[in-house]
């Protein structure tokens, strides 16, 4: 195969930034508090960075409403509340009867804002009038789904109509699984404390957690070596890491061949697309493996293709053998056609030892007759079919996003996407890739279509399996939102993202 892409070298500096969980941060703080002491100081820290992040984001708010919880996270809230009293606004703590503060920070810095003359007011059904509302109710303690008096406090917090800002997690949230088990609040802001958490940008996290900022309360660079990081951040900027400069010398033979195989009857837009999304990324050679009767509309769309009548097996064997990357499933279908592709496919691809890309319905029969994959194949489920591969339930995978794309990794042996809001891609034993990029407007049929095409279009170019599936993801996820910007979210096509997919799979190179 060719290398237009390059996989980094062992060692090399891979692209984007670390995401943590609770246990982290705790080993992060506990780093903190050896070397600087007291709990009471970074309490201190993390509550004047929420009260500058209000100022900043919130300069006019004058009466401020702080809830607290009672553990450390409701400390912070006191702290805040104390800092927005001292600078003449009116600040009113709210809480439950039982949620008076329980840690010795916490009761202390209760006792500042109290000694300052703070108001504290019980929860008895209604929030008092408010320009802001913080929540300091739960952060990264929360141990179970709130009880029926915090969900009240809660839905009371996302019925106020006023901006939110959420202390280190939104409260109800998991930071560690992007999912709640109850009520949780959504805010407007969370601004979280020493490291950033997994949760609050996959799954149900974007939506709760709104927009995301990051205070490191001063704590020493060394401290984080004490943490195990989940998952790694990419966004925009590091498509370039990926994606340089073709060289000058490169001829067509340099990008890979791709063999799209897919579109049964009644599918064959599908086919269409991932070939479309797989010249559009670069392959240097598409060819389309599909039933005759699409040929000739796919040919009017895409004349670059090379095409493959498939109403027998065997007529395309010889298309099998050429390919450097063969993308299966767009379209495929459950039928006897689709089973007889599978199945030929596999066993040619397993012989050879063909890079696979698999999506859609070829999932779908591998979770019906599981069998090992040749070396290095990609899967892109979206969590119905994650949930199939893993003998379980869309909710169960939904729960917690980072177990089931670590499980479906290690299960199949293969490098796994696994696609919704905060995609993560998974190679087996690996970390995570977090593609922070995408939006609802790409929840349209035929987008994961391009997605596979994309994705193969890479790994022919040299990419190895899981670079090729994380750069794929981020391309895809990045071309989504650039179409999106032109005319908004709803309506978005598929067709619309490969339109795009070339001025974003050609970045600037960084200096
Ligand atoms: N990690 C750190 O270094 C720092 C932590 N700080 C704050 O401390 C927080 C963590 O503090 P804690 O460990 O005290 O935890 P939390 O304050 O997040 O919550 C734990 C408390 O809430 C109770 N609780 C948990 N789930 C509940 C539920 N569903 N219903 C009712 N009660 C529930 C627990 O029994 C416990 O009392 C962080 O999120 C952050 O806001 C900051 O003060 C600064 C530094
Ligand atoms: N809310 C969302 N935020 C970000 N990306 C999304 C969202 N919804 C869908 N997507 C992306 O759009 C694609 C949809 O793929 P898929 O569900 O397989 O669609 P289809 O099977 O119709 O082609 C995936 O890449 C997914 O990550
Ligand atoms: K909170």
């Amino acid at each position: 195969m060719s290398a237009s892409c390059a996989t980094p070298a062992p060692g090399a500096s891979l692209p984007g930034s670390l995401l943590y969980d609770a246990a982290a941060l705790r080993a992060i703080e506990a780093a903190a508090l050896a070397h600087a002491g007291e709990a009471t100081a970074l309490m201190q820290r993390a509550g004047q960075a929420g009260w500058r992040t209000l100022l900043s984001h919130w300069p006019q708010a004058r009466r401020i409403v702080v809830v607290c919880g009672p553990g450390n996270n409701g400390g912070d809230g006191y702290v805040l509340a104390t800092q927005a009293l001292a600078s003449g606004c009116d600040a009113v703590v709210v809480r439950l009867e039982p949620h008076a503060p329980r840690t010795e920070p916490s009761r202390a810095m209760c006792a500042a804002f109290e000694a300052a003359s703070g108001r504290i007011e019980a929860f008895g059904g209604a929030l008092p009038p408010a320009d802001i509302l913080v929540d300091a109710l739960f952060g990264i303690g929360l141990s179970r789904a709130p009880d029926h008096a915090t969900a009240a406090l809660i839905d009371a917090i996302n019925a106020a109509g006023v901006p939110v800002l959420a202390l280190d997690t939104p409260s109800g949230l998991s930071g560690d699984r992007g999912s709640a088990d109850g009520a949780a609040v959504r805010a407007t802001r969370t601004l979280q404390f020493l490291a950033p958490q997994l949760g609050l940008q996959t799954g149900d996290g974007p939506d709760h957690a709104g927009a995301l900022s990051l205070d490191v309360l001063g704590v020493d660079a060394h401290c984080f070596e004490a943490a195990q990081a989940q998952a790694r951040r990419i966004d925009a900027q590091d498509l370039a890491h990926w994606l340089q400069p073709r060289p000058r010398n490169a001829h067509k033979g340099s990008h890979g061949r791709v063999l799209c195989i897919g579109g049964d009857h009644g599918t064959g837009g599908a086919v269409m697309l991932a070939a479309g999304a797989a010249l559009r990324a670069g392959a240097g050679l598409v060819e389309v493996a599909t039933q005759g009767v699409h040929i000739a509309p796919l040919l009017a769309r895409w004349p670059e293709a090379m095409v493959r009548r498939t109403d027998n097996v065997s007529a395309f064997a010889g298309a099998l053998d050429a390919a450097d990357v063969i993308a299966l499933g767009p379209g495929l279908g459950q039928g006897s056609w689709g089973h007889a592709l599978f199945d030929e496919t596999l066993d040619a691809a397993s012989a050879a030892d063909t890079p696979l890309v698999l999506d859609a319905d070829a999932l779908n029969l591998l979770a019906a007759r599981p069998r090992g994959l040749p070396a290095g194949a990609v899967l892109t489920p979206h969590p119905g079919e994650a949930a199939r591969l893993l003998e379980t339930d869309t909710a169960t995978v939904q729960h917690d996003r980072p177990d089931a794309v670590r499980a479906l990794a290690a299960r199949w042996n293969a490098v796994v996407v696994l696609k919704g809001a905060g995609t993560l891609v998974c190679a087996p034993g690996g970390l995570p890739w977090l593609i922070a990029a995408g939006n609802p407007g790409m929840a349209t049929g035929g987008m994961g279509d391009v997605l596979t095409g994309v994705i193969a279009a890479l790994r022919a170019q040299g990419l190895d399996a899981e670079h090729a599936a994380a750069c794929g993801a981020l391309l895809h996820a990045v071309a989504g939102d650039r179409a999106a910007r032109t005319a908004g979210e709803r309506g978005l096509l598929p067709g619309d993202l490969i339109d795009v997919l070339r001025a974003c799979a050609n970045p600037e190179p960084h200096p």
